[in-house]
C-alpha cells in the first residue's frame, strides 16, 4: 500500500535520511526502530509532505504518487499521522481537537460513527467530552491525538514514539488500542523507542541507524534478533496477548 524506495533527506548540509526504502502492506503493522536521532520522525514527516525529500525518492499509495503532494491534501488520500508531542490544542475541549480532524473529504458523513468508534476505544475520552485538553493527563491526551487521527478515517496511520513519558500501565492500555485499531482494517506505520511492546502488536519491523535502514525482519524475528535484544531490549520482551 505504502511504498517508498530510495527516500533521502537533508536539513541544509546534514543528510538525515539517506536512500531509505520502506513498504506498509494492505492492512499491515509495521514498526521503525531507532535510536534517538536515526531519522524515524523525518521519515514520517516526509511521507506527510512536511518535509521535502531530494534525489531519487519515490513515495506512493497504492500507486498515487505523494510526492510533490500538498501536506493538506495527505489527510485525503488516507494517512494521518500523530506527531511526537501530540500535537492537541489545549485550549480546545476533546470534542473539539477530535473534529478537528474530521476536515478530509474522506471523512465527511461519517463523523458520529467514528466518535462512537473512539469513545469505545477510548472510554476516559467519553467522559471528558467538555474538558479542555490542556487539563487532561498525558496519556488521555495521546489518546486525543489518536483520536483525531482517526477522525480522518485513515487507511494509514502514522504514529511517532506514542508512549514517549507515558507510564508503563498506560502505554499497555495505549497499545491495546492500537491492536484493535488494527483489527478495524487500518494499517498501522510506528516510530517507537519502546521496542518490546511495538514489536508485540507489529508485524514486521526495520532496524534505523543515522539515516539508513540498516534491517528488516518479521517481528517475531526482530524480538528474538540478538543484535536486537542487545541495542534495544536488555533481554526482556512483552507479552500484550
Ligand atoms: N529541522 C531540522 N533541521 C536540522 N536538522 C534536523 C531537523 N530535524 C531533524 N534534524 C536532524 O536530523 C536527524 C534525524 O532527526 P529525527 O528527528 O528524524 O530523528 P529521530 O530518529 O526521530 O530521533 P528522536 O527519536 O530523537 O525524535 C537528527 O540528527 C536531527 O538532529
Amino acid at each position: 500500500m505504502l511504498d517508498i524506495a530510495n527516500l533521502s533527506l537533508r536539513y541544509g548540509r546534514h543528510l538525515a535520511l539517506d536512500d531509505v526504502s520502506v513498504s506498509v502492506g494492505d492492512q499491515e503493522t509495521v514498526v521503525i526502530l531507532g535510536a534517538n536521532g536515526a531519522g524515524k520522525s523525518s521519515l514520517l514527516k516526509a511521507v506527510s509532505g512536511m518535509v521535502k525529500t531530494s534525489g531519487q525518492t519515490a513515495m506512493s499509495l497504492d500507486g498515487l504518487s505523494l510526492l510533490n503532494m500538498p501536506p493538506h491534501k495527505v489527510p485525503d488520500a488516507g494517512i494521518a499521522l500523530v506527531p511526537e508531542g501530540r500535537g492537541i490544542f489545549g485550549e480546545l475541549t476533546v470534542d473539539e481537537n477530535l473534529m478537528l480532524g474530521a476536515h478530509p473529504q474522506r471523512a465527511r458523513g461519517g463523523e458520529a460513527a467514528r466518535l462512537e468508534l473512539i469513545f469505545d476505544l477510548f472510554p476516559k475520552l467519553a467522559e471528558r467530552r467538555k474538558q479542555m485538553a490542556r487539563t487532561m493527563s498525558g496519556g488521555e491526551q495521546q489518546m486525543v491525538a489518536i483520536g483525531r487521527a482517526l477522525m480522518s478515517n485513515p487507511r494509514l496511520l502514522m504514529l511517532d514514539e506514542p508512549s514517549l513519558g507515558l507510564a508503563p500501565i498506560v502505554v499497555t492500555e495505549l497499545f491495546a488500542a492500537l491492536r484493535r485499531i488494527r483489527e478495524t482494517g487500518v494499517a498501522l506505520l510506528l516510530v517507537e523507542q519502546n521496542v518490546s511492546i511495538s514489536l508485540a502488536i507489529a508485524d514486521r519491523g526495520y532496524l534505523m541507524e543515522a539515516g539508513r535502514i540498516v534491517g528488516e525482519n518479521t517481528a517475531s524475528a526482530l524480538m528474538t534478533d540478538p543484535a536486537v535484544q542487545q541495542a534495544f531490549l536488555g533481554g526482556t520482551t512483552t507479552d500484550l496477548s
